[in-house]
């Protein structure tokens, strides 16, 4: 289902260049769940944006759902992107003079007109993601968790085969964090595959993970 081959990436900015990974290959089966841990700088954030098509590799090949999407032009990858993937940001990137609703719709206009079927999937997911009592509210006027649960709902809204994470839980209580799991854990019974970075024990107490891999300075050491 998520395929990388032989992937290096390097950051150049004005001041120096990053090699944020090196040669990594990994494979996430339909249906598997996978989490990768490692420490701040290791790499874990790229290898999620290199999934979704948000930035391309220096080398090597990305394959979504037997596209290579690492290949692929924007449009294109945004296409595979929206059709296959709901992306959880560590940083939520909601828009924030948007109501809760209006950020979960985004994902869902360019490929359903149909406002009852927007809807009625909108209002599941806010229910799923206990967000619904604020759909009406502007997202800038939430707490972090309440932004979390919104992040998390507008990923799920198009109910996609990949599910990639970044450190999902950091903003949620306990309760909400094991509300998630469960989610995801019935998620992957539907055979939704996933691509988890976090640090957050519970996912480890709870053996969550069919697999998990640790990134040491870019390269898979585990
Ligand atoms: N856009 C960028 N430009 C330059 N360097 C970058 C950029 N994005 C990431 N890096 C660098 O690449 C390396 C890997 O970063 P990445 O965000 O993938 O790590 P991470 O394991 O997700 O960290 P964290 O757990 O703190 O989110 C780091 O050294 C980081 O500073």
């Amino acid at each position: 289902m998520i395929v990388l081959e032989n992937v290096y990436k390097q950051y150049e900015t004005s001041a120096q260049r990053v090699d944020a990974l090196q040669n990594i290959s990994l494979h996430v089966k339909e249906g598997e769940c996978v989490i990768l841990k490692g420490a701040s700088g290791s790499g874990k954030s790229t290898i999620l944006s290199l999934i979704a098509g948000l930035c391309k590799p220096s080398s090597g090949n990305v394959m979504v759902d037997g596209a290579s999407i690492s290949k692929l032009i924007d449009p294109f990858s945004a296409h595979v992107r929206r059709e296959k993937i709901g992306f959880i940001f560590q940083r939520f990137h909601l828009i924030s003079n948007l109501s809760v609703k209006e950020n979960i719709l985004l994902p869902l206009i360019p490929s359903n007109p149909d406002a009852k079927v927007l809807d009625a999937k909108v209002n599941a997911v806010m229910q799923r993601c206990e967000i619904a009592h604020k759909a009406n509210t502007l997202t800038r006027y939430l707490s972090g968790g309440e932004q979390q649960r919104v992040s998390i709902a507008r990923a799920l809204v198009n109910s996609p085969k990949i599910i990639l994470a970044d450190e999902p839980t950091a903003n949620l209580d306990e309760t909400l964090s094991l509300h998630f799991i469960d989610m995801l854990r019935s998620l992957k019974n539907e055979g939704v595959s996933m691509l988890i970075a976090t640090h957050d024990p519970l996912f480890f107490q709870l053996e969550f993970a069919d697999r998990i891999i640790e990134v040491k300075h870019g390269v898979i050491v585990g």
